[in-house]
């Protein structure tokens, strides 16, 4: 039998962290890279919800040889100092929850691709953690994204002897302090660019047979963003809810965002603000397949401009937000 994980030496008092996880991303913008993190990622059930004998033959003979290069060239695209968008400014966030919380450990990890979970609760561990609180960088919860990171903390967990205390964030979709760094985000958005014809705010999408399953997913985001454009004053007819980033060739949820923003083109609406309230930090799918691709659909379809309105980032606001659900998350934790 598999021996468990030893506890460290010290039984001294232990220390409580944060785990921030991201969904992951390549460890570099070539083909064999984006190769292993596609692999890694579609193979989660929790994420492509077919059978393996049905899927497997489509993921290891279409998919990741057509796919894995074309996206390589996208990502290379966006690259930065540093690495992808999308560690680099978890990254970022992390160092400032970690200022704004200096007697809790905070940690960042991605559930697909480096820096791994369990490479991270190793390191963790070590160093002497006792409790540990999962904040995954979801505002909107959804089985294929923040139950996959409990599935993934879980799994490393059920190998260690003396396991944490362990408490975990499923959502923040209508947390006051999250909508108030969204609201003025788009203010600020609006404060520099003037206001665009419409607001569309787009979320990843999921197939439409997870939400009959019962996904809360696509319920958080309407009531997100309904508390959203009710603080931002919008009137029904000024703003949408859209779904993008499908893949795959089943139904995902709708409206689409590539098609209504070619049909609002079409119908002579010549500006869009687009915002991603799913997005806790900028990612391929936002600064290329929104502000690239869908800028230039939109463009090509008759309108003028498609101002993208950055994600948070690591913007105080954010960092205040996220410290403040963390903080009453670890209230009343005994010592
Ligand atoms: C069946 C496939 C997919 C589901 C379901 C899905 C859900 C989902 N994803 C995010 C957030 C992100 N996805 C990102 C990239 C991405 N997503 C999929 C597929 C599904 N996502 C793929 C194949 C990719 C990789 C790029 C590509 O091949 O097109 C990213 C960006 C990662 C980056 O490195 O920048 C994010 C973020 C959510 C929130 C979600 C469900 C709600
Ligand atoms: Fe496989
Ligand atoms: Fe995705």
């Amino acid at each position: 039998m598999k021996p468990y994980l030893d506890a460290p030496a010290s039984a001294g008092p232990g220390r409580t962290a944060l785990l921030v996880v991201n969904l992951g991303t390549p460890d570099a913008p070539t083909r064999g890279a984006v190769h292993r993190y596609l692999a890694q990622f579609l193979h989660d059930h929790r994420v492509v919800e077919l059978t393996r004998w049905l899927w497997c033959p489509i993921l290891h003979f279409i998919i990741l040889p057509l796919r894995s290069g074309k996206v390589a060239k996208k990502y290379a695209s966006i690259w930065v100092e540093g690495g992808s968008p999308l560690l680099v400014y978890t990254q970022r966030l992390a160092q400032g929850l970690q200022h704004a919380m200096p007697d809790v450990s905070v940690r960042v990890a991605m559930r697909y691709g480096n820096p791994s979970v369990p490479d991270v609760l190793r390191k963790l561990q070590e160093e002497g953690m006792s409790r540990l609180l999962v904040l995954p960088l979801y505002p909107q919860y959804s089985a294929s994204t923040s139950g996959s990171v409990l599935d993934a903390v879980g799994k490393e967990l059920a190998g260690w002897r003396r396991t944490p205390d362990l408490r975990f964030i499923a959502d923040y979709h209508l947390d006051g302090g999250w909508l108030d760094a969204m609201e003025a985000r788009v203010r600020a958005h609006w404060d520099l660019h003037g206001r665009a014809d419409q607001l569309v705010m787009s979320f990843h999408g999921l197939p439409k047979r997870y939400e009959k399953a019962g996904d809360p997913y696509p319920r958080q985001c309407e009531a997100g963003a309904r508390a959203l454009a009710a603080r931002l004053g919008l009137a029904e007819g000024e703003w949408k809810l859209t779904y993008q980033s499908r893949f795959g060739r089943e139904e995902w949820l709708q409206p689409y965002t590539d098609k209504t923003l070619e049909a609002l083109a079409r119908d002579g609406v010549k500006t869009v603000d687009v915002v991603c309230p799913g997005f806790a930090v900028d990612c391929l799918e936002t600064l290329e397949e929104i502000a690239v691709e869908n800028g230039e659909a939109f463009r090509h379809a008759g309108g003028e401009a498609l101002r993208y309105i950055s994600a948070l980032n690591d913007e105080p606001g954010h960092v205040a937000a996220l410290a403040a659900i963390a903080r009453r998350q670890l209230q009343g934790w005994p010592h």
